[in-house]
């Protein structure tokens, strides 16, 4: 999504008051997004994007997603910078919600990631990795297999109303992510939802980051699969080799992947397209309608899910 929260011209006016943004000139709720309720405002200094942060964010998370992004800007990885009010704090409430301003991002997402984009992910996601290592603080991935056992506990009586047999199916992956889940990889700093919706690019420069809302500290070869799900399998939902090539490429021109990391692939590849799943079903099932709520389909992932399972080498996502 997404407004999932209206704002009035007043409410609005007032919060603004504290942040040096200068005078509202106009603001409007933005369709694409999904999680939280993004406003693009246009102001006496520019343009800036308010965000209502919605149920999957706990406000307590917010000064570490908010000083991540300031930290990594800190360190030459594009993205939005969290506005300061007068008194320094960066997050307020408004019409009920904790609500913060962030700096505009110019660039447009690629509707068609071509390989070059892909390259160019992999990259960043690396440069992103390495600039996160001594980032202060922490935070447990709240969608890790815990997050993942309780999205599926409240989703799975409802499972068969969207793919026959999804129930035994999932059943079985958890009872695999028990036993195998990898334990000692490099971990660090993960944004952990780089899909291309996230990535702003001019021509096929990429031009920044955003959305660092389920950031956190995970493993990070976890965080590259999350691409290679999201990047480069096509609309029939092949997998398209040459993409994964090249965001691998991109990937390890900054950090090579260990041995361990790579015989992890196919398995992390599968719980990261669960995790999508899950959230997307819980979502299909249990969110709101609207106009401007767009729901994802699970049944995307639970395509790529099944992909994963056939898998026999990580040289088959493209690999040298
Ligand atoms: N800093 C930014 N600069 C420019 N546009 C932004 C910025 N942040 C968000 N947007 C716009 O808002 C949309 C939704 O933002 P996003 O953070 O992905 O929302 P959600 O957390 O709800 O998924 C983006 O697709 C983009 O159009
Ligand atoms: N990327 C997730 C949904 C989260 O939404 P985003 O707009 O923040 O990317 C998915 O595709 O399920």
């Amino acid at each position: 999504m997404a407004v999932y929260t209206d704002v009035t011209e007043s409410d609005l006016g007032a919060f603004l008051r504290d942040y040096p943004v200068g005078e509202l000139l106009s603001y409007k709720g933005i369709a694409e997004g999904t999680e939280n309720s993004n406003f693009l405002l246009h102001t006496g200094q520019g343009s800036f994007i308010l965000t209502l942060y919605e149920k999957r964010v706990e406000k307590a998370d917010l000064p570490f997603f908010l000083g991540l992004m300031d930290h990594l800007a800190g360190k030459g990885i594009s993205c939005p910078l969290p506005v300061h009010r007068q008194d320094g704090g960066i997050i307020g409430t408004l019409a009920g919600r904790p609500a913060a301003i962030i700096t505009f991002l110019e660039g447009m997402w690629p509707r068609r990631p071509t390989a070059a984009h892909c390259r160019e992910v992999g990259r960043v996601l690396a440069a992103m990795h390495v600039a996160g290592a001594d980032f202060p603080m922490t935070r447990p991935n709240a969608l890790a297999l815990d997050g993942w056992r309780d999205l599926w506990a409240a989703s799975r009586e409802r499972a068969e109303e969207v793919e026959p047999g999804l129930a035994r199916e999932v059943d079985a992956d958890f009872a695999v992510f028990e036993e195998s889940w990898p334990a000692s990889l490099p971990a660090g700093i993960i944004h952990a939802d780089l899909f291309p919706d996230n990535v702003f690019f001019l021509g096929e420069k990429l031009s920044g980051l955003i959305d660092f809302y389920f950031a956190c500290n995970d493993l990070l070869a976890y965080d590259l699969v999350t691409c290679l799900n999201a990047w480069c399998f096509e609309k029939d939902m092949s997998y398209n080799v040459t993409k994964g090539a090249a965001l691998l490429a991109g990937y390890q021109s900054v950090r090579p992947l260990t041995d361990d990391e790579k015989q992890a692939l196919p398995i992390l590849a599968r719980g990261s397209a669960l995790r999508f799943m899950l959230t997307r079903l819980y979502d299909w099932l249990h969110g709101p309608d609207g106009d401007l709520v767009v729901k994802r389909d699970p049944a995307e992932y639970i395509r790529k899910m099944r992909f994963h399972r056939a898998i026999v080498s990580p040289q088959e996502y493209g690999l040298p």
